[in-house]
């Protein structure tokens, strides 16, 4: 049981994960702090927050037992500086952001003395609708969690995390920040760069907006993410952008096997190189 929760970003991941923790009893009092006025108003509304605070004080963080960190992921750095000075020593903090090795490095630089505390997280659930609006019970129900442990991480604090993710319905993962931010670049930072690199297309084309009109299904599925929050996604491929840009590389040379195989109107090669992907999508899509 945690008798304060500071969620400082009252959005949709760290809205869910306290909204979750409320239904089952596992936190008494939630403090919210956000920048904006308006979703701090929509998250005492919607009893996603107990009390709004606008900014990181003695008065918002001085009683917490857990402070997790919702906010996109470059503003760590600044949160954890002005967080330094009103910590309680034994209090949690955690965050939920999509890259990793940019959190520990904020923890490291801005709370050396509170390291052991610092439990580094990032569930693998959300979509691409933002806002404490947008916040719900059950997102994170049979989705994966990785926690990234450090050398100095306390075992308690860890544990912890570990039980409340658990407690929300979520399969915990350890894994280094550094193999975190490798794996996410892959699976989830790129697909978002190339859906947003084929809307972005169509905007430059003249006859794009006339196109999109009978755009169906495909097109649906395929740029969904692309109508993800953009501050997100700035940060996101900033702070991973060494393992985008190898990525990107790899990826040219996959498209220019395309347009080869294209030019050549190689049909065994084009058929092979479907197939084989259709394997592999539908394989994942029996799992998951
Ligand atoms: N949206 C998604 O599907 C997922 C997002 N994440 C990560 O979770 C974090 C939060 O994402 P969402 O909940 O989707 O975003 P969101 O946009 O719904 O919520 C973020 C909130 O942080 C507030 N904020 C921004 N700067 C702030 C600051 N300096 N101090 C206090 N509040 C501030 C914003 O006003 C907003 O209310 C991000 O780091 C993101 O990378 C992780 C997994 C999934
Ligand atoms: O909208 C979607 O399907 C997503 O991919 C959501 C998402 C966005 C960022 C993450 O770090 C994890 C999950």
């Amino acid at each position: 049981m945690i008798k304060q929760l500071t969620l400082i970003g009252v959005g949709l991941i760290g809205g869910s994960f306290v909204l979750d923790l409320k239904q089952r009893g596992l936190v008494q009092t939630v403090v919210g702090v956000d920048v904006n006025a308006q979703n701090l108003r929509d998250a005492l509304a919607l009893g996603v927050i107990d009390r709004a605070e606008s900014k990181i004080s003695a008065q918002s963080v001085g009683d917490a037992d857990l402070v997790l960190l919702a906010t996109p992921v470059a503003t760590l750095p600044e949160i954890c500086r002005q967080l330094a000075q009103f910590l309680p020593s034994e209090v949690i903090i955690s965050d939920v952001g999509s890259t990793k090795m940019s959190a520990m490095s904020a923890f490291m630089q801005f709370l050396p003395n509170h390291l052991a505390h610092c439990v580094a997280a990032h569930p693998i659930a959300g979509s691409d609708k933002s806002g404490a609006v947008s916040a719900h019970t059950g997102l994170f129900k049979q989705k994966k969690v990785i926690l990234c442990p450090h050398n100095n991480q306390s075992s308690g604090s860890l544990k912890k995390m570990e039980t409340l993710w658990q407690a929300v319905g979520a399969q915990v993962y350890e894994l280094s920040a550094e193999e975190h931010d490798k794996v996410m670049a892959a699976v989830s930072h790129l697909p978002h760069l190339f859906a947003f690199a084929y809307v972005h297309q169509m905007l430059d084309n003249p006859q794009g907006a006339g196109y999109l009109q009978f755009a169906g299904s495909g097109f649906r599925d395929f740029t969904r993410i692309a109508a993800s929050h953009p501050q997100m996604w700035t940060d996101i491929t900033l702070e991973n952008r060494d393992n985008l840009l190898k990525l990107l590389s790899e990826h040219l040379a996959q498209l220019a096997y395309l347009q080869t195989c294209l030019h050549n109107q190689d049909v065994e090669k084009l058929y092979r190189y479907f197939a084989e992907a259709k394997q592999v999508r539908e394989i994942w899509g029996q799992s998951h």
